[in-house]
């Protein structure tokens, strides 16, 4: 859904936060599962599937490439895979809505069909750049148009004989990664991608399930094309991210007592609880086995003390969407936190830099942008006022925690999007004690 919709929340201080819930499923494995399950022989099921606009995009485009999937009950699918080779021509533009991840991640897997398409997407996506996918995958013989200034939409020509590439990618992104695995499934001899640092891997796990021989390691992965996937059940683990906003919001609420249940801690996803840790926060973690191949633990989360710190940088690409929460978290800690390294957050959603430091400012705190990060003086909360989210999901909700904290009200603007990536936060929040109500 595109952003500017008039939907505001009020948000306020309201009582610590206690008990136990469970967030959504994770946003980045619905989007692989939709596609590799399309892809497979048979039939897989699907359960945890994020019942959120990104990843309802991704499906929508799947039925539209002739794929049957089925909806036995919210938060499951029954896709009916069509086979490697199955896909059928669409009969018009294909619509990404706000994700990135989906319009990369298909960008590479398109470039390998024999037919035509048209990847659109809504105002935030249409900013956002695509060359990092589209030259690397010109290296391996796709012909993909991009808009002027290399923004969608995308238009890609079917019918290229795609050759294997060993590369190394320019920027951290695992979306980057995967556009190029995708298409090396459908390329001549060998893929290799090595990145600058480790991204998150569920595009190899999940083609590895599958049974498509690869091979990966942190910041590694190869495969050859010429196989098949085979259909196979897949359980989806509740997001980290949607997780996060809790996680800080109940380290910053005095008397809070929070336990987050089997939450997916993929090593890759988990930067923030390192960081919070380090800046003091009081978080147990018990593991609790594992869900569809993907480690999951209780979280407990209690009150504590946060104090500034500087944000180590080998943990910004596993806290790459983590970061709007902990700038709220670094406005009430004792004393100053730097993040450095993170220039990739000015590409996301919004350019999450510059809508923090004006948002954080807004309601009263003390916030310098670098042009890859911030410099962030804690205080004691803030005063409240208002603030614009620019139909960020993560800015909206990181604003929503920030209230809670607040001593006037937070008025947050345009948060139709929250629903991309965490459909009903708002009474789950509400349930465990925020203050916070549609305006
Ligand atoms: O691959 C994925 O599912 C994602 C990768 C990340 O983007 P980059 O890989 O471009 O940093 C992240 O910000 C996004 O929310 C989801
Ligand atoms: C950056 C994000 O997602 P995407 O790139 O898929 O739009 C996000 O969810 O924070």
């Amino acid at each position: 859904m595109s952003s500017g919709t008039g939907m505001d929340w009020i948000a306020s201080k309201g009582g610590p936060l206690r008990g136990e819930l469970t967030v959504p499923g994770d946003k980045s494995v619905s989007h692989r599962a939709i596609m590799l399950a399309s892809l497979a022989d048979g039939v897989s099921r699907i359960d945890g599937f994020l019942e959120g606009e990104d990843a309802r995009a991704t499906e929508a485009i799947f039925r539209r490439m002739g794929v049957r999937i089925d909806t036995p009950q919210p938060g499951s699918r029954v896709v009916h895979g069509v086979g490697i080779d199955g896909l059928r021509a669409p009969d018009g533009p294909l619509d990404c809505g706000n994700a990135g991840t989906g319009m990369r991640l298909l960008a590479g897997l398109l470039a390998g069909q024999p037919f035509d398409t048209v990847l659109v997407g809504d105002a935030s996506l249409s900013k956002r750049p695509m060359r990092r996918v589209t030259l690397p995958l010109a290296r391996m013989g796709a012909r993909i148009d991009t808009g002027e200034g290399g923004v969608p939409p995308l238009r890609i020509h079917g019918g290229s004989a795609l050759a294997g590439i060993d590369i190394e990618t320019e920027v951290a992104s695992a979306q980057v990664k995967s556009a190029l695995l995708l298409a090396g499934l459908y390329a001549r001899g060998a893929t290799t991608v090595r990145e600058p640092h480790p991204t998150r891997d569920y595009t190899e796990r999940m083609l590895q399930a599958l049974g498509w021989p690869i091979e990966f390691s942190p910041g590694h992965a190869r495969l050859e094309g010429g196989h098949r996937l085979a259909a196979r059940d897949i359980v989806v683990p509740a997001d980290f991210s949607s997780a996060a906003f809790f996680i800080v919001a109940a380290s910053l609420v005095p008397g809070s007592e929070l336990t987050l249940r089997r939450v997916g801690v993929n090593p890759r996803r988990t930067g923030l609880l390192h960081v919070l840790r380090l800046m003091g926060a009081d978080i147990t973690e018990t593991p609790a086995g594992e869900q569809g191949g993907e480690p999951v633990s209780d979280l407990r989360v209690r009150h504590a003390p946060l104090r500034g710190i500087e944000v180590p940088e080998e943990h910004v690409a596993d806290m790459i969407d983590e970061f709007p929460a902990l700038f709220v978290a670094a406005a009430c800690a004792q004393g100053t936190t730097v993040v450095r390294g993170a220039a990739e957050l000015r590409v996301k959603e919004s350019d999450r830099i510059a809508t923090m430091a004006t948002g954080l400012r807004a309601i009263g705190a003390s916030i310098e942008e670098t042009p890859d990060g911030a410099i962030i003086h804690g205080g004691d909360g803030f005063d409240g006022g208002g603030v614009e989210s620019h139909g960020d999901h993560r800015i909206a909700m990181s604003f929503a925690v920030a209230a809670q904290l607040s001593r006037g009200e937070v008025r947050v603007g345009d948060i139709a999007n929250v629903a991309t990536s965490f459909p009903g936060f708002e009474s789950l929040a509400a349930g465990a004690g925020f203050g916070l109500r549609a305006a």
